[in-house]
């Protein structure tokens, strides 16, 4: 159970953010989301408290593309729950030939912006309200845990009170299949995700980030059953039908199915820098990108 924990998603208002929302609350955690979208994000605001509690759920209109936006949106998550323990960052487009820059500014920017603002709150040695203990015992395994150096007790003087820092926690990006391989239907979906993986990746090697107790994790779903997904099939102009053709051989996954996998990566402590790649033909498999670490250099 996440009993007590704080999770902040990106694009919320639908489709997978939504799916991530539901199984976190199921799991008794407290849930802040945000879209660009306002009344949609109202909407389920509304079913979600129905559902789980009012006390349990927030939502605020933020666009992950302005970094003013995203700050507010993680001060508030903070002022209302408290706290911050898992950071979601899930908002994307599609996009591929009408607002190619727009896709690479909302999957690749607003997911990097997320990730930066999720470290400021997360992180043990940025402040954080009245002290920080990490037991060790139930901390991350394997590399994770080793290069905690056996455990940190940290006493946060009040002079150093800030409304950031924190207790640790997990960042989650929201990648695709489509950033693991390359396709020729969609080259700058492809590397929009591809970026989110390999920066991913990047921080969750980065010292200073492993040593304040954050672990960044990413997923990559080949088709989910979404909204993104079904305006594929109305729009054959992307590469005609060929995308419709792709998708039918690949299968189509619930939202549920895919947020069973976050959950993993969420939950899971022993995983840092896992890449977990879902898809209705060929399952749940972790993979390793050939993106290898210069740390053994450095
Ligand atoms: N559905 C699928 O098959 C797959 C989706 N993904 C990724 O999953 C994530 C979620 O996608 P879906 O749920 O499928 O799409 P969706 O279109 O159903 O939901 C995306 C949500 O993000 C919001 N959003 C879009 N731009 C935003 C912005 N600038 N700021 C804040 N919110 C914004 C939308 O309003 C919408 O509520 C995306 O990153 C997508 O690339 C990855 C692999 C497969
Ligand atoms: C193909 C055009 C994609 C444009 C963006 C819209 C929807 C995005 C959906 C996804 O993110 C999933 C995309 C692609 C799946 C790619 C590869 C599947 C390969 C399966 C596998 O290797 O297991």
């Amino acid at each position: 159970m996440l009993t007590d924990k704080v999770v902040l998603i990106t694009g919320g208002a639908q489709g997978l953010g939504l799916a991530f929302s539901e199984i976190l609350l199921e799991q008794d955690a407290k849930v802040s989301f945000c879209d660009i979208n306002d009344e949609g994000g109202k909407e389920t605001l509304q079913n979600l408290q129905n559902k789980y509690g009012e006390s349990k759920v927030m939502f605020q209109k933020c666009n992950v593309t302005s970094q003013d936006e995203m700050a507010a949106f993680f001060k508030s998550t903070k002022e209302k729950f408290g706290r911050l323990d898992v950071v979601i960052n899930n908002a994307g487009i599609g996009g591929e030939t009408t607002s190619w820059e727009r896709t690479v500014d909302v999957n690749l920017k607003g997911m990097i912006s997320g990730t930066f603002l999720g470290l400021e709150y997360l992180k043990t040695d940025k402040g954080g309200n009245g002290g920080v203990i990490i037991n060790v015992s139930s901390a991350a395994a394997g590399k994770f845990r080793q290069r905690r150096e056996g455990g940190v007790i940290v006493n946060v003087s009040s002079a150093q009170k800030t409304d950031k820092g924190g207790n640790g926690g997990v960042i989650i990006n929201v990648s695709s299949a489509a950033g693991l391989r390359a396709n020729p239907l969609s080259p700058v979906y492809c590397a929009s995700k591809s970026g989110v993986v390999a920066f991913s990746q990047s921080l969750a090697c980065n010292e200073d980030v492993i040593n304040g107790g954050v672990r960044i994790n990413t997923i990559c779903p080949a088709f989910a059953d979404t909204a993104l997904v079904r305006d594929l099939y109305k729009d054959n102009s992307v590469n005609g039908n060929r995308v419709t053709e792709f998708i039918n051989k690949i299968g189509i996954m619930t939202t549920q199915e895919v947020a069973e996998g976050l959950l993993e990566l969420v939950t899971d402590e022993r995983k840092n820098g896992a890449i977990l790649k879902m898809s209705k033909l060929y399952g749940k498999e972790y993979v390793t990108m050939e993106y290898k670490t210069v740390n053994n250099i450095l």
